[in-house]
């Protein structure tokens, strides 16, 4: 089904020059996203959006450029209203800038518990309580007067901030309606141009599409932990799933450089040295889940995330020690 207010952005964005053989719709698990409306052929135009309709801040930390957004969301007549009204409202988002409180523990992770305390929410605190004007084009009072938000309503500007923006241009992070509404697919299959001679943002059919069908993008190659806290759902694709990014023998929590895909095969000390890394990691997530006891129930999409989460993170490790161990049993030592 389509809302009236997104019928309503549709129209707009006719009216103002923009090009589609898309509508919105909604999943069969329901998550609102982009159809086709035809049937379009790969390297075809699906979706044409005119610069004047898109909303840049300067591409910095989230939180320091959320002022903007703020003074958007809170300017009566923008020129983006239709576009506004069809953003998810405060519940239906989830960052880790926004992760519920009583959740975080259950994340099951101390580097995951840092990323979400140490980093997301520490900044978002410190930029809502003007620690970082010092270097923000634009304050939070600057922006909306003195209107008074809470912190955790900032965190929601935040976050929808950091999970729907596109980098279109080297310095800038875009807010594009419509382009907005697509879901992610690691498979990578349809395209964005934002080669400047459009003057607008165009995304192209990657393969022959159906009328009817889902119109994805990538929104990076995204292991589960990392997608649950830039954009609040899981890799439900990939399967066997993969190991979270903070069980890869390359996680780094210092630097956020790509874990390669590329499987461990040898040497033989390297294996039976990742091996015992694995197991290790097993059985102290295990007694950690054991000492948390259940999940609370008070946000059910969370806590199902949650639940999610730590079994394909059980999956995954025992997936890759099964692949190591027979690794090992088919050379003899001979690897
Ligand atoms: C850029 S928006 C996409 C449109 C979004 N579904 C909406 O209705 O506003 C990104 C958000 O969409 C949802 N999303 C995107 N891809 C998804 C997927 N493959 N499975 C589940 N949720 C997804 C997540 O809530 C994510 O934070």
């Amino acid at each position: 089904y389509i809302t009236k207010d997104e019928q309503e952005m549709l129209d707009w964005i006719s009216q103002e020059g923009g090009e589609f053989k898309v509508t919105i719709s909604r999943t069969s698990a329901g998550v609102r996203g982009v159809f086709t409306t035809q049937d379009v052929r790969k390297g075809e135009l699906l979706i044409y959006i005119p610069d004047h309709l898109v909303f840049s801040v300067r591409n910095v930390p989230a939180a320091e450029g959320a002022p903007l957004l703020l003074k958007e969301l809170f300017t009566p007549c923008s020129r983006l209203t239709p576009y506004l009204r069809v953003l998810p409202r405060e519940t239906q988002v989830l960052t880790g800038y926004n992760f519920p409180e009583e959740y975080i523990k259950f994340l099951a992770d101390d580097n995951l518990e840092l990323q979400v305390r140490g980093s997301f929410k520490k900044h978002c605190r410190s930029t809502f309580e003007g620690q970082n004007d010092e270097n923000m084009m634009t304050t939070i009072p600057e922006a909306i007067g003195s209107v008074n938000i809470s912190l955790p309503y900032f965190e929601y500007v935040v976050s929808m901030l950091s999970s729907r923006t596109f980098s279109l241009r080297r310095d800038a992070l875009s807010m594009v309606p419509l382009l907005d509404l697509m879901n992610h697919d690691i498979r990578d299959i349809n395209q964005l141009d934002s080669s400047r001679a459009y003057r607008g943002v165009r995304v192209v059919a990657g393969k022959d599409l159906a009328k009817g069908e889902e119109v994805t993008i990538t929104y990076g190659n995204m292991r589960s932990d990392e997608l649950l806290l830039y954009y609040g759902f899981l890799d439900t694709i990939t399967d066997p799933p993969r190991l979270l990014a903070v069980d890869h023998r390359n996680y780094n929590p210092q630097d956020g450089a790509e874990l390669p895909d590329v499987p461990l095969t040898g040497p033989e000390e390297e294996v039976r040295a990742e091996i015992l890394r694995l197991k290790d990691i097993l059985s102290q997530f295990e007694s950690r889940l054991q000492a948390l006891g259940p999940i609370p129930n008070t946000n059910p999409y969370v806590a199902d995330l949650l639940q999610g989460l730590h079994e394909q993170r059980r999956r995954a490790v025992r997936h890759e020690l099964a692949r190591l161990q027979g690794l090992l049993a088919a050379h003899g030592g001979d690897l």
